[in-house]
C-alpha cells in the first residue's frame, strides 16, 4: 500500500499526461496537478526519461498550488516495467540514454484488424515475441470483425488460444463486442499497438466513453505526431485503469531479443528444446532438432515456427 501524506505539503500520484514541460499528476486523492520537475527532482531509476507517462511520483504542493493546483516533482519512484523507445539521434534531442514511452505498463494490447488491413498472424508473432522479451502480459485484440469471415478468423487465431494468449474479437459497428475486452483492462494500465489504420483510436474512444472524447482527441492524434516523444496521455478508464495509445512495433525498441534469446520467447518451444541434439540449437538447420520434429508432427503451429525462422533471419 502507498503511504499517503508522509510530510505536510506531499503527495504521490501517477503521471497521466507528458507535454514537455509539464507533466499531469493524477493525486491518489484524486486531485489532478499540473506538474513540473526542478533540478532537485530525484529519481529511483538511472539513465532513462526522468519522467514517463505511467510513472509513480511524489509531489510538493505548497497553499498556493494546492489552490492552483500546481505542484513539483520531488521523486520519480522506481519503475515495475518501462516500454521504450528505439534510438533515433536525430529525433532524440535530449540526452537520455533510453527513452520512456510508458512506464509501469501492466498489459500489452496488440490490436490487429481483420481486414483493411488484413490480419498478419505474421506481425502478431512478433508483438508476441516482445512482449515475452518485455514479460509483459499481453491481451489481442482482432477488430473489425464486421468485415471479416469469422470462420476464416477463428482458424487463424486457434493456435494462439492454444497457447493460452487472450483474444478478443471486436467490432466498433457492435458495442457488445467490447464488453469483454473493457473488463479485461479494468484497473489495469494498458499499453495499446498496433499497425495504423486497424482502429486503435476509434476502439480507445469508444472504450472510456463520448465524454472525453473532444477534448482528449487532439491529444491521442498529437501523440503520433513528430512530437510523439514529448507529447503521450494515458486516458482514465470509466471503471477504473487506463489506456495509453502507443506507437508500432517498429518505434519499440527491440534491441534486447537476438539471434541467441529468441527462442525462450516462442512459449510452445520450451517443452520440446530438451529434445534438441545440441545444448545450442536454433532450431533452424541443426540436425536431431527438436522444435523442428514438432512442427512436422504437428505439435506446433507451422506458421508460428515460419514467424520465428522469420524473425530470427531478421536479427543480427
Ligand atoms: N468496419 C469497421 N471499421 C473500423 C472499425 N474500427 C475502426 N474502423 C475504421 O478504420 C479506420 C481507422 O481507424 P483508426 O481508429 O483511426 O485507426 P488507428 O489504429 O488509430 O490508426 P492510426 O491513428 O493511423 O494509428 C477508421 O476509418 C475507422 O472508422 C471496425 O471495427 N469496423
Ligand atoms: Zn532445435
Amino acid at each position: 500500500m502507498e503511504q499517503k501524506n508522509e510530510q505536510p505539503g506531499t503527495c504521490s500520484g501517477l503521471v497521466t499526461e507528458a507535454t514537455g514541460s509539464t507533466y499531469t499528476v493524477v493525486a491518489d486523492d484524486d486531485s489532478v496537478f499540473r506538474s513540473r520537475t526542478y533540478p532537485g527532482t530525484k529519481t529511483e531509476n538511472e539513465e532513462t526519461s526522468l519522467v514517463a507517462v505511467g510513472d509513480r511520483v511524489e509531489l510538493k504542493v505548497t497553499e498556493t498550488g494546492r489552490e492552483q493546483f500546481e505542484a513539483v516533482i520531488t521523486l520519480v519512484k522506481q519503475r515495475r516495467s518501462a516500454l521504450t523507445r528505439k534510438r533515433d539521434i536525430r529525433r532524440n534531442r535530449s540526452k537520455e540514454k533510453i527513452q520512456v514511452i510508458a512506464a509501469n505498463i501492466d498489459q500489452l494490447v496488440v490490436v490487429v484488424s481483420s481486414f483493411d488491413p488484413p490480419l498478419s498472424t505474421r506481425l502478431v508473432d512478433r508483438y508476441l515475441a516482445f512482449a515475452e522479451s518485455e514479460q509483459l502480459d499481453v491481451l489481442i485484440v482482432v477488430n473489425k470483425m464486421d468485415l471479416a469471415d469469422a470462420a476464416l478468423i477463428a482458424a487463424l487465431m486457434e493456435p494462439y488460444h492454444q497457447l493460452g494468449y487472450s483474444v478478443f474479437y471486436t467490432s466498433v459497428c457492435e458495442q457488445a463486442s467490447l464488453q469483454p475486452l473493457r473488463q479485461a483492462l479494468g484497473g489495469k494500465l494498458s499499453a495499446f499497438s498496433g499497425h495504423s489504420g486497424v482502429g486503435k483510436s476509434t476502439l480507445i474512444n469508444l472504450l472510456f466513453g463520448h465524454k472525453q472524447l473532444k477534448t482528449r482527441r487532439t491529444n491521442l492524434k498529437t501523440g503520433k505526431g513528430v512530437h510523439t516523444t514529448s507529447n503521450s496521455v494515458m486516458l482514465p478508464l470509466p471503471d477504473g485503469g487506463y489506456v495509453i495509445d502507443t506507437p508500432g512495433i517498429r518505434e519499440f525498441n527491440l534491441s534486447d531479443i537476438t539471434r541467441e534469446n529468441l527462442r525462450f520467447y516462442f512459449r510452445e518451444f520450451l517443452a520440446v528444446m530438451p529434445d534438441c541434439a545440441f545444448s545450442s540449437c536454433s532450431h533452424t538447420e541443426e540436425p536431431g532438432c527438436g522444435v523442428q520434429r514438432a512442427v512436422h508432427a504437428g505439435g506446433i503451429d507451422p506458421a508460428r515456427y515460419e514467424s520465428y525462422l522469420a524473425i530470427y533471419y531478421s536479427l543480427e
